[in-house]
């Protein structure tokens, strides 16, 4: 009997590892892999290369429309286009991820994205991992199962400074605590925990441990447990 597609919404705050867990989950299961940060972060490229005025959300608003960004959700190459241009390594440098969060926060700016976001899960034949902040309470809330990671600050500045080199993990911290402040005080559809989604604290737990997890409940799901 043909299994039917199942969703996973996986939700969080940044260096929870959301990413990481995703991508091992649907690689094991053989579903899709969606990571939403990196189409956040992918219009936001778009803006400070277009000279966009940050600090003005109707500026914003107005071009929300213009850049096509494409996602490629093979968990084990997914990759990220804007307009053509290959923008998986340019999304990550500290520009882009200082100003995510308020591109992310105009509702003109969510409403085109969580278009896309909705047809490619529609589209995923198999099934997929959805990565994300509102995934669980406003992208998809009829997934079959919805997680909502969460770990401590410091753990979570430590993850992330493992990655930036000679950065200062104070620092790191600040800028995580700022930005997770940003995304969950915004109007439209911020960061949250759906009443639905179960909470796995990963402070203390290694990478594999939070798989292993996830996959189990997946399967149980599955099962109809
Ligand atoms: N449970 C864990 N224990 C230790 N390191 C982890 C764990 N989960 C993820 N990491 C590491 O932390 C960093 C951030 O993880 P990532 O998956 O990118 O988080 P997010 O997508 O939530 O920002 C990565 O370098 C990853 O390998
Ligand atoms: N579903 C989502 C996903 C990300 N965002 C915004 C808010 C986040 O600070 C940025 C970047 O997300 P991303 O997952 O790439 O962030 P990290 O790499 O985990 O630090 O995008 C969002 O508003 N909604």
């Amino acid at each position: 009997m043909e299994r039917a597609a199942v969703i996973v919404a996986i939700d969080g705050p940044s260096g929870t590892g959301k990413s990481s867990t995703s991508k091992a989950v649907a690689t094991q299961l053989g579903l899709r892999y969606l990571d939403t940060g990196a189409q956040y972060r992918a219009i936001t490229w778009w803006m400070v290369n277009n000279g966009i005025d940050m600090d003005d959300p109707s500026a914003i608003a107005a071009v929300a429309g213009k850049p096509e960004i494409v996602s490629g959700t093979d968990p084990s190459a997914p990759s990220i286009t804007v307009d053509g241009t290959d923008v998986a390594g340019p999304i990550r440098t500290q520009e882009v991820t200082s100003k995510v969060s308020a591109v992310s926060a105009v509702p003109e700016v969510r409403t085109r994205i969580t278009g896309l976001q909705r047809s490619i899960a529609a589209g995923a034949e198999n099934g997929i991992v959805v990565e994300g902040r509102d995934i669980g309470t406003t992208v998809l809330p009829d997934a079959d199962l919805k997680i909502f990671l969460t770990a401590s600050p410091e753990a979570r500045a430590a993850r992330r400074n493992g990655e930036l080199k000679g950065a200062d993990v104070n620092a790191t911290r600040e800028a995580l605590l700022k930005r997770d402040a940003a995304d969950s005080s915004r109007k439209t559809s911020p960061l949250a925990k759906a009443d639905d989604a179960v909470e796995v604290d990963t402070s203390d737990l290694t990478l594999q441990q939070v798989i292993e997890c996830v996959v189990t409940l997946v399967e149980e799901k599955r099962a109809g447990k």
